[in-house]
């Protein structure tokens, strides 16, 4: 394997979303500036979403307006519905994430409506977005198991998988939100999805819970997928996935892809110096295992 993987970089809006304290907007650009130094260019940055259901996103207009500018840079933001586009599209959005979920349960915690009603909301957000030239991107959550209707089948992940493709988003990340998948399950889930949408437009969103994520990574880069979101520190969580625990730490992701001759473009000494920064900020070590690797080694 020595082709491309693309990175998505999540820690800035999955990262932060569900972390207690707070994290300022000036605070949270400083982290997309050394992301930004440590060469991940595409990044998640924040969400256009109701503050009452996501306080600590509160100031993603203002963060999305101070990183626009990098050049060579690709930032993206979650928008649930109109409301949401709007104020993306009033702050410089080029990119937007539009999320729905494979199970009806986590649907109706996360974005109150039902799996069909949010394929609704998000038709004329897309119609807004082809017109104004900007790219949507698509995540479906619990593709891998519910924590509120538990196993979640392949082809209801298809079917939605499907669904947002069909509407136009230029790629689908799939989610395992609580993080239960095994390379088996996730294998054959990225099969069946591909059937009906070309595996190089399918995102690997794989949560770390069961110590399971790099391992179903190394699944999906073996049937062929290329892309995959990872965060800084393996920050992450969902408040409606409760049990849930972070994403995938993008040190991980890049030690283990320069270690199978897939280079990444990442400085690493720069992205801990990054993961550090964060972490001092939250008050807590990088679950990341390469960051405290390094950072042991850096004390002895
Ligand atoms: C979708 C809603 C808004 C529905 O929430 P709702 O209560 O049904 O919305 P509503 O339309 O009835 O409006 C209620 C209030 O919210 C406001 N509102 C309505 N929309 C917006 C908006 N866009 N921005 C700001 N405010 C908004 C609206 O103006 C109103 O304000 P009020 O009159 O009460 O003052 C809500 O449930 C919500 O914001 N949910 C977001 C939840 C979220 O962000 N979850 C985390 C991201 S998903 C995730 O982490 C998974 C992922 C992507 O990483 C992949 C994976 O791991 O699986």
């Amino acid at each position: 394997m020595s082709d491309q993987v693309h990175i998505v970089e999540v820690g800035p809006r999955d990262g932060l979303q569900n972390e207690k304290t707070p994290v300022t907007a000036e605070a949270r650009i400083a982290f997309i500036e050394d992301l930004i130094k440590a060469g991940l260019h595409t990044i998640e940055v924040g969400s256009f979403v109701s503050p009452k259901a996501i306080p600590q996103m509160v100031n993603s207009d203002q963060v999305l307006r101070a990183v626009n500018h990098h050049p060579g840079s690709e930032f993206h933001v979650l928008v649930p519905n109109e409301k949401g586009y709007e104020g993306a599209k009033a702050a410089g959005a080029k990119v937007i994430a539009v999320f729905a979920s494979a199970s009806e349960g986590f649907s109706k915690a996360n974005i109150n409506c039902t799996v069909a009603e949010s394929i609704e909301r998000f038709a004329p957000v897309m119609e807004r977005a082809r017109a104004d030239g900007i790219k949507v991107r698509g995540y479906v959550s619990c593709v891998l198991g519910c924590p509120y209707d538990g196993e979640v089948k392949p082809s209801a992940v298809v079917s939605v998988t499907k669904k947002l493709w069909d509407l136009g988003c230029y790629e689908v990340s799939l989610g395992d939100t609580i993080g239960v998948g095994t390379p088996a399950k996730a294998r054959q889930l990225l099969r069946a999805v591909a059937a009906e949408v070309p595996m190089k437009n399918l995102g690997m969103h794989f949560h770390d819970t069961y110590g399971q994520a790099l391992a179903n990574l190394y699944a999906g880069l073996e049937e062929g997928a290329r892309v995959i979101d990872s965060a800084a520190g393996g920050l992450g969580g969902c408040p409606y996935a409760p049990g849930a625990t972070g994403n995938v730490a993008t040190e991980d992701v890049v030690y283990m892809l320069e270690g199978m001759g897939i280079a990444t473009g990442v400085d690493m000494k720069q992205l801990v110096a990054a993961t550090n920064g964060i972490a001092r900020l939250l008050g807590k070590s990088p679950v990341s295992r390469v960051a405290s690797a390094l950072n042991a080694k850096a004390r002895n």
